[in-house]
């Protein structure tokens, strides 16, 4: 019997919505949907076009595209194309629009924090993901999400940390920005403080991200991350074959000796401390190290102190050695007293207060206020709260201070992030009352309404990477919460793509003949959430009556009798149930169920931290509003409770019990998150990872085929090929692709909106090729609706690439005939430039030559032009053909202002002639100059062979010895 409900919503064409292609395009279109072969009439997606299809397809490892398979298609033919592509290190396959990401391995034990990522290449598939989301929120305004789903350790963090890199290279100004910068240094201590080892994934992120990013005119201004914080029981009970926080390793491998003995960890190591030891054990000490110095100088960047977080590990990791055991007749034994000084002494008080909050409990008993003291058990039970309470809070508080840095000026590439509630947020409340406040007082400043303004029309662009489905051995409930939040997003996946577009098809009448069957996991949710039976009501019931595991677990049995996805697991556990969730069966043991939800810490061990009491401020302010709560009546303490975790709720308690419990709070948390999503236009990437042993580059087809199966890939992809999963308005149609079509033969009119359409339609199938179809092996179909054209993915390929063609094309005719104008307006005066340039051919005069050390005579024949001879002659009488004689070659040169006479000193600059000849003067040699050449610029140097004429800028002068 399956346990799995199949939706399936099986149609046929109408002919009459249906607008054919042209009859030459053959009936390819129809090629998925008609896999019956009923009106394809064996055309292109059978056997006619199959052999060119053949001759033309793309080879596996070359198919980019999901949607284009050939052949009959089955999860064996996914599987294949994969693996082809895997081979080929091809990582990224689309399926329409929804990408699949393939887990290679190849970066195992990255990080995964924004500057580890920075010197990886970035994938083109996950830059048009960031491309289409930021193109679709600045045309639109419409907020954006891109949602990454998949079990633990398909890759998601690491698929989140490109496309945020991506979405800053393309909106936020780079990675050089200081907005980056701040947040590459949040995600750095995060990383850190939020992950850790499991057995599906060395590097388990174990708080959900939700990266909000607030994008102004294509430029982001504003960044905020909405942490989802569950694993708390990690901190105090590591399972066997796992980890605590990454946090405690690389803090014991890189505190310095001095920084250890300052905060109390000198001697200790992972295997003496109980909070680490008692899960693996083995670590990467160089490593850690190194994480550990890049994790304190990212605390630096924040601004957030170092010494006040490591003062509140270290007293985490200390608490977990306080131990106690009861004694007979006595008060509980503290057997670690070292241990608890040390802790008292790092959270700033003393180790009485700190015992007496551990071990005392106050109860009011009908008005009356009793002390009692604890057992071993409630005192252990205590300090584990304790620490939960510190480290998660802690995470709380550096979140917070992420989230707050403030706006550096308005040009893009500079963001700020906003220092509101810190890991709840509801986005729609905030608005609103952001709104209402600028509205109601007019009075206040004008940036206060532009701000309102903003907040309520800007989009935002969102990056969700929440919890992968996991199964570890035992599973707590933290693990069902996590497992709850991924068949929520698995929920939202199939509403999106399967439910929404075969719905609005059946409301529209429109048929297509190909069903698409997809698992609905709504009864899983049900089993877990439903307000009434669900199990997470129950356990909130169970919590209230003080039940035990045993009577939940009974309890729960009865109520789900019947229901398929509630199985016992292996027979005699009593606290113990399996829940069959869409990506495997889980099986839970309950027995800490009860004190998990509670989430508990009493007001005695609160109190100890108030100011009276507690000396370091940090800590102070981790309670803070407990503090608040508390102190604001007389009696101290009183018997009330708080809960473990920082909780949004502005009431803090419901009578003595804390207001909420933790699935309550968690609860709450998702719905909001989902209210952000569903305003949304979401963008999926589906995360695969390629087998179970984290081996690099190791391709497990069992593994795939699972996962292709619990994401249903094979079902979208069928519908994606050969059903209609989009749909849009005809206005919004028309005004996408009016373009397509003649304008004048566009009403442009609301009422002839579908003949507009149908215009339009007829204009995209005469322009399309007859063998696209064939080729790409895709529907390109599309139906008229009451209100909305539906079309297949192929035809809103096809319609895309039209519409990218046309518009480059009038791009550049809108380029090329402004340049024209322009250049034809600046034609004259470039003419006149041009004649003018004609005229002085010669060029610019040369530059006037410098003057010369030692300038030798000018030549003769050039010191005057013949004209100016010929006139002086006439007017002095003279006979040009007797002309006077020459006056003799000046007798000296000129040298600093200085007469220099024969002969000279001079040394060689250079060998000459430079090529060699019958006499050379080497470079460096002395030489004696002992008159001007007759040739112009020349001297005479004197040589054993005679003298020769040596070009004066070959030599320098040297002065002459004395003659002695
Ligand atoms: N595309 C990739 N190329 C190479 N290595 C990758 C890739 N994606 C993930 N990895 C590696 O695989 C491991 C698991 O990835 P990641 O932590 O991102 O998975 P996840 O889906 O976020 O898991 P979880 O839900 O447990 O947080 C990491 O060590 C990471 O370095």
């Amino acid at each position: 019997m399956p346990l799995t409900t199949h939706t399936q919503i099986s149609l046929s064409l109408s002919p009459s919505h249906r607008r054919p292609l042209p009859t030459d395009a053959g009936s390819g279109k129809l090629s998925r949907l008609s896999t019956g072969g009923s009106s394809s009439g064996g055309g292109a997606g059978g056997g006619g076009g199959s052999s060119s299809a053949a001759a033309t397809a793309p080879s596996l490892r070359e198919l980019e595209d999901l949607t284009h398979l050939e052949g009959p298609l089955t999860e064996h033919a996914v599987l294949r194309c994969l693996h082809a592509r895997f081979q080929d290190c091809q990582f990224f396959t689309n399926v329409g629009s929804i990408l699949i990401s393939l887990n290679s391995y190849n970066d195992l034990g990255n990080p995964l924090t924004l500057t580890s990522t920075r010197a990886v290449a970035q994938a083109p598939q996950l830059q048009r993901v960031v491309n289409e989301a930021v193109r679709q929120q600045s045309e639109t305004g419409y907020p954006q999400a891109i949602i990454l789903s998949g079990s633990s350790g398909s890759g998601k963090t690491y698929a989140s940390m490109l496309l945020l890199r991506q979405l800053f290279d393309v909106a936020g100004g780079g990675p050089e920005t200081d907005a980056f910068k701040h947040l590459a240094a949040a995600f750095t201590v995060l990383r850190s403080l939020g992950s850790a080892r499991t057995t599906s994934n060395s590097e388990s992120s174990r708080i959900g991200h939700f990266i909000e990013v607030q994008v102004t005119d294509g430029a982001l201004y504003r960044t905020k991350i909405h942490c989802y914080f569950l694993d708390q029981t990690r901190v105090v009970r590591p399972l066997p074959r796992e980890k605590n926080y990454h946090i405690f390793y690389q803090m014991l491998a890189g505190l310095s000796p001095d920084e250890r003995v300052r905060l109390h960890l000198d001697g200790y190591s992972v295997s003496s401390l109980r909070y680490l030891h008692q899960g693996e054990v083995r670590q990467d000490v160089q490593e850690d190290a190194r994480r550990f110095q890049a994790w304190k100088a990212c605390l630096g960047v924040l601004g957030i102190p170092f010494l006040d977080v490591v003062r509140v590990l270290a007293s985490v990791l200390l608490l977990g050695n306080v131990t106690f055991v009861d004694r007979p007749g006595t008060e509980v034994e503290m057997q670690s007293p070292q241990e608890l000084q040390s802790v008292a002494a790092l959270l700033g008080f003393s180790p009485a207060a700190l015992q007496r909050g551990l071990t005392s409990r106050t109860h009011n008993v009908r008005g009356q206020l009793v002390r009692s003291l604890s057992d071993a058990n409630m005192a252990c039970m205590t300090r584990d709260s304790l620490a939960k309470a510190l480290y998660c809070r802690t995470v709380a508080t550096i979140v917070r201070r992420a989230n707050s840095l403030k706006r550096i000026g308005s040009a893009s590439g500079t963001l700020s992030s906003s220092d509101d509630s810190h890991v709840h947020f509801d986005a729609q409340s905030a608005h609103a009352s952001t709104v209402g406040t600028a509205g109601s007082r007019a009075s206040k400043s004008m940036s206060v309404l532009n701000s309102a303004v903003r907040h309520a029309t800007d989009g935002f662009i969102g990056i969700l990477d929440m919890f992968g489905f996991e199964d570890p051995k035992p599973s707590h409930l933290e693990h069902l919460c996590i497992n709850l939040c991924s068949e929520t997003m698995q929920h939202f996946y199939n509403t999106h793509i399967f439910k929404s577009s075969l719905e609005s098809c059946r409301e529209e009448g429109i048929v297509c003949e190909v069903g698409v069957e997809y698992v609905d996991n709504v009864p899983c949710i049900d089993l877990i959430s439903s307000l009434r039976t669900g199990l997470l009501s129950m356990l909130d019931i169970e919590c209230s009556v003080r039940g035990s595991p045993e009577s939940y677990v009974q309890k729960v049995r009865v109520a789900h009798k019947n229901n398929p996805r509630l199985l016992d697991p292996s027979p005699g556990q009593t606290a113990a149930f399996s829940v069959q969730h869409y990506a495997g069966r889980v099986a839970y043991t309950a027995a800490d169920f009860l004190d998990t939800n509670r989430d508990c810490v009493p007001d005695d061990l609160v109190s100890v931290f108030h100011k009276q009491n507690c000396s370091f401020g940090f800590a102070s302010h981790l309670f803070g509003s407990e503090l608040k709560a508390l102190y604001s009546q007389d009696t101290v303490p009183r018997g009330v409770s708080f809960r473990i975790s920082p909780t949004s709720h502005t009431e803090l308690q419901n009578g003595d019990e804390p207001v909420s419990t933790l699935t309550q709070d968690f609860h709450t948390r998702l719905d909001n998150l989902l209210r952000t999503l569903v305003h949304a236009k979401p963008h999926f990437v589906r995360c695969v990872k390629a087998n179970d042993s984290e081996q690099p580059l190791m391709f497990e087809r069992i593994t795939v085929m699972r996962q292709i199966r619990s994401l249903q890939l094979l079902e979208t992809v069928n519908l994606m090929a050969a059903g209609y999963p989009h749909r849009m308005r005809f206005k919004a149609f028309n005004s996408r692709y009016r373009l397509l079509a003649p304008s004048k033969l566009l009403r442009r009119t609301e009422d002839k909106a579908v003949d507009d359409c149908r215009t339009i339609l007829d204009s995209f199938s005469a322009t399309l090729l007859p063998s696209v179809e064939r080729q790409e092996n895709v529907s390109t179909g599309w139906a008229l609706g009451k209100r909305h054209i539906f079309l297949t993915e192929g035809a809103r390929q096809q319609l895309e690439r039209r519409r990218e063609q046309k518009r480059n094309a009038a791009a550049v005719l809108v380029q090329s005939t402004w340049r024209g104008w322009h250049v034809r307006r600046r034609w004259p005066q470039m003419r006149r430039n041009m004649e003018h340039r004609q005229r002085n051919k010669s060029g610019p005069p040369r530059p006037r030559p410098q003057p010369i050390a030692g300038t030798p005579p000018p030549d003769a024949l050039e010191r005057c032009d013949q004209r100016t001879i010929q006139q002086t002659c006439s007017l002095f009488g003279l006979d040009l053909e007797r002309p006077p004689p020459l006056p003799r070659a000046r007798s000296y040169t000129v040298a600093g202002n200085k007469k220099m006479g024969y002969p000279q000193g001079r040394i060689m600059k250079m060998t000459y002639p430079e090529g060699g000849g019958e006499v050379t003067l080497l470079k460096g040699e002395k030489v004696l100059v002992v008159g001007a050449a007759t040739r112009r610029g020349h001297l005479l140097v004197q040589h054993p062979s005679g003298t020769i004429a040596v070009p004066y800028q070959y030599m320098e002068l040297k002065p002459l010895p004395a003659p002695t």
